[in-house]
């Protein structure tokens, strides 16, 4: 469904010295700069999957959405979504992808989302019938139908955002790009959102790209994560395979009767502390008994419990090495 070829995104910019010395200056003189933003990256992605991109800040994920979903021209490389290549924008293939941008709007903020709904049946010709049977299926599988007559700009953010996601999905697409789509959000919207996503995928059999830094959104939703750092693919695999990747570490968490902060700990770990008075240290699997050993004997531990990594700091090993 979706086939990228070594797709590059170099992008040319200026910069500006501050005040008005620096605009003068700007006159006669403008420094390009050039980011590369997305460097040669490749993969295949199935129909009906839902695949997680993944990357930390500037790591180009928006901007590689932006190139699938035909809103950017890459500067080399190609790629094809749903059959078409995305730059041409051809009407068909706006009709088979949705887009989702969690920090950015697509409906109109005056006006209620029904008005902006009934323009995109227009501009996506969707048939009268379809397009009522959409609205009132996924209105009450995200619980808004009560919004859809408010105008935007007086919703919450959550609220806004299941709007928009209607808005999206209103022409029924077989690709779906999901930009950050719970950002913000509070964890009751966060969940009811990955239900309707996870329902959505069940139901229609779209394929989803989604970008998240929440890991509960892809923990829950992605099988296959795709992982970008500084434009460049880094891992494009199972999930589960990277929280085996770090196995090897553990995390032990832990409260006290009375302060902990000077035990002193084998092997040199440091002893971190949250701000609700818990104690938690991150150590190699093969040591963790030791270390208990060190504080039950030390210390008057009341609650102890060991875990895995969480999904984050394994993801962010990946970047950091
Ligand atoms: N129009 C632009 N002009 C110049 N540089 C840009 C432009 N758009 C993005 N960039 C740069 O390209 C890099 C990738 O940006 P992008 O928005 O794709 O990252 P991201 O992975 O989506 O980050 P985040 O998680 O913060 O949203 C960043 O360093 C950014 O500053």
């Amino acid at each position: 469904m979706i086939e990228v070829e070594r797709l590059s995104k170099t992008f040319a910019y200026h910069t500006k010295k501050e005040g008005l010395l620096g605009s003068i200056g700007n006159l006669f003189h403008r420094p390009t700069l050039h980011k590369q933003a997305v460097s040669e990256v490749s993969f295949r992605i199935e129909g009906g999957e839902i695949v997680g991109l993944l990357g930390p800040n500037g790591a180009g994920k928006s901007t590689l959405i932006k190139m699938l979903s035909g809103i950017l021209y890459p500067t080399s490389g190609s790629a094809r979504v749903a059959g078409y290549v995305p730059w041409e924008r051809a009407l068909a293939f706006r009709r088979s992808i949705g887009i989702v941008m969690g920090q950015r709007s697509q409906l109109w903020p005056d006006l209620p989302a029904m008005d902006s709904y009934l323009l995109n049946q227009r501009i996506y010709d969707v048939e009268e019938t379809a397009f009522r049977r959409v609205i009132v299926e996924l209105s009450g599988l995200l619980d808004v139908r009560r919004l859809l007559d408010i105008q935007v700009r007086r919703l919450s953010l959550g609220e806004r955002i299941k709007l928009d996601l209607i808005g999206a999905l209103l022409h029924s697409p077989r690709v779906v790009f999901l930009d950050e789509p719970t950002i913000g959000l509070d964890f009751a919207a966060q969940k009811s959102i990955r239900g309707f996503i996870r329902d959505y995928c069940d139901r229609f059999g779209a394929t989803i790209v989604l970008t998240s830094h929440y890991s509960t959104d892809i923990e829950d939703l992605c099988r296959r994560v795709i992982v970008t750092h500084h434009g460049k693919l880094l891992y494009d695999g199972e999930l589960v395979r990277i929280a085996d990747r770090f196995s090897f570490a553990k995390i032990v968490r832990f409260r006290v009767r009375s302060a902990a902060a000077a035990v002193a700990l084998p092997f040199d770990y440091a002893l971190q502390e949250k701000p609700d008075g818990e104690y938690w240290i991150e150590a190699r699997s093969e040591h963790v008994n030791e270390v208990i050993r060190v504080l039950l004997d030390r210390l008057e531990v009341e609650d102890l419990r060991i875990e895995h990594l969480p999904l984050e700091r394994s993801i962010e090993s990946l970047y950091v090495g």
